[in-house]
């Protein structure tokens, strides 16, 4: 088990309250785990805080804030083989949503304090760390036009309402995607390379499931022909991830590969887990099992047969026929 942690702890991410947060977290770790408590300010460059902690030797890092935080905390530890907690208390919470662990505080907490952990691929993106996802053009604008004062007033609705102001402004473009072994052109208003996504990244859905420890990159072409279509899609898109089955509509493809370079014509923007890149053409590789992170305790399925112990037992093998 666990005994000691570096937590770097955003004192203003989401809606809730940081110093009860704080405290609970601090109830629920410190009777098992010493805790290097640091804050973040505005001006904290948190990556660097993190990698300044790796190089002290910590056993473990714990972040606790918006994405924001999270995915700079995680950059540093990739590769490093340093286990991650994540105790989620932003508004999108995509990263421990995507990776399957707990929002409630109390069981993130007792997910890192139980000390299970799984390794989970990571990929780089024109070079840079990418543990959710690119997208290019739809989702890039949207990010652009939910702004932080409507994200504090409104939360996740802000992307919701800058998701449906940016559907009139929705253009298709040209689409070049190579892999290793093949070149797909065709139209596009979205595509969208992922590692692992939440269910609310829709434009990421194409496929059922994505998998975070498969060494592959799932790669998702949304083609509405127009406003209806879009609309359609998405509806499309988000139910058949909250049922895990793949999309079969005709303006939506889907492949799978460990690279892909994607140039488009003309260039559309990039935004690599929630932060605007640049815009096209990117390369995104595949870093298999470059990150560990605390995960719940998952049951295996009940066994269907259990004999071994029972007293006196035989078990004699009978000719079939
Ligand atoms: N003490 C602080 N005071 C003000 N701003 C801070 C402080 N610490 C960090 N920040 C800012 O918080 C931002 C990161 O926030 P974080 O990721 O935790 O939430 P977020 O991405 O805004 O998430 P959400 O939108 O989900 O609330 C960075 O821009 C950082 O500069």
């Amino acid at each position: 088990m666990l005994k000691t942690a570096c937590l770097i702890f955003n004192p203003v991410a989401g809606q809730g309250n940081a110093e009860i947060d704080l405290a609970r977290i601090r109830s629920i770790l410190e009777p098992d785990i010493e805790l290097e408590i640091l804050l973040t300010s505005p001006d904290t460059n948190t990556e660097q805080m993190a990698r300044q902690a790796i190089e002290r030797g910590v056993e473990a890092l714990i972040a606790s804030g918006g994405d924001g935080t999270v995915s700079a905390v995680a950059e540093a530890t990739i590769t490093t083989g340093i286990p991650l907690g994540i105790i989620a208390r932003g508004t999108a919470n995509a990263f421990a949503t995507a990776l399957g662990i707990p929002l409630d505080l109390n069981a993130a907490c007792e997910t890192i304090r139980t000390g299970m952990t799984r390794k989970v691929d990571t990929a780089l993106c024109n070079g840079k760390p990418m543990i959710l996802l690119a997208g290019i053009g739809f989702e890039a604008e949207t990010v652009e036009k939910a702004d932080r004062a409507t994200k504090d007033r409104l939360g996740m609705l802000a992307y919701v309402l800058a998701g449906l102001a940016q559907l009139r402004e929705m253009e298709r473009f040209a689409v070049e995607i190579e892999t290793g072994d093949r070149v797909i052109r065709t139209e596009a208003v979205a595509v969208t390379v992922a590692n692992v996504a939440p269910p609310t990244s829709i434009l990421a859905q194409g496929p059922a499931g994505l998998v975070g420890d498969d060494g592959l990159l799932d790669i998702t072409i949304v083609a509405p022909a127009n406003v209806l279509g879009a609309i359609a899609v998405s509806y499309n898109l988000l139910s058949t991830a909250l049922s895990g089955e793949a999309s079969l509509r005709d303006d939506v493809g889907y492949l799978r590969s460990d690279r892909v370079r994607i140039t488009t014509d003309p260039p559309q923007k990039v935004v690599v887990d929630g932060e605007i890149l640049g815009t096209t053409p990117i390369e995104v590789s595949c870093l298999p099992g470059a990150l560990t992170i605390f995960v719940p305790f998952i049951e295996e399925p009940a066994p269907v047969e259990k004999l071994e112990g029972l007293p006196n037992l035989e078990i004699e093998p009978k000719e079939l026929g």
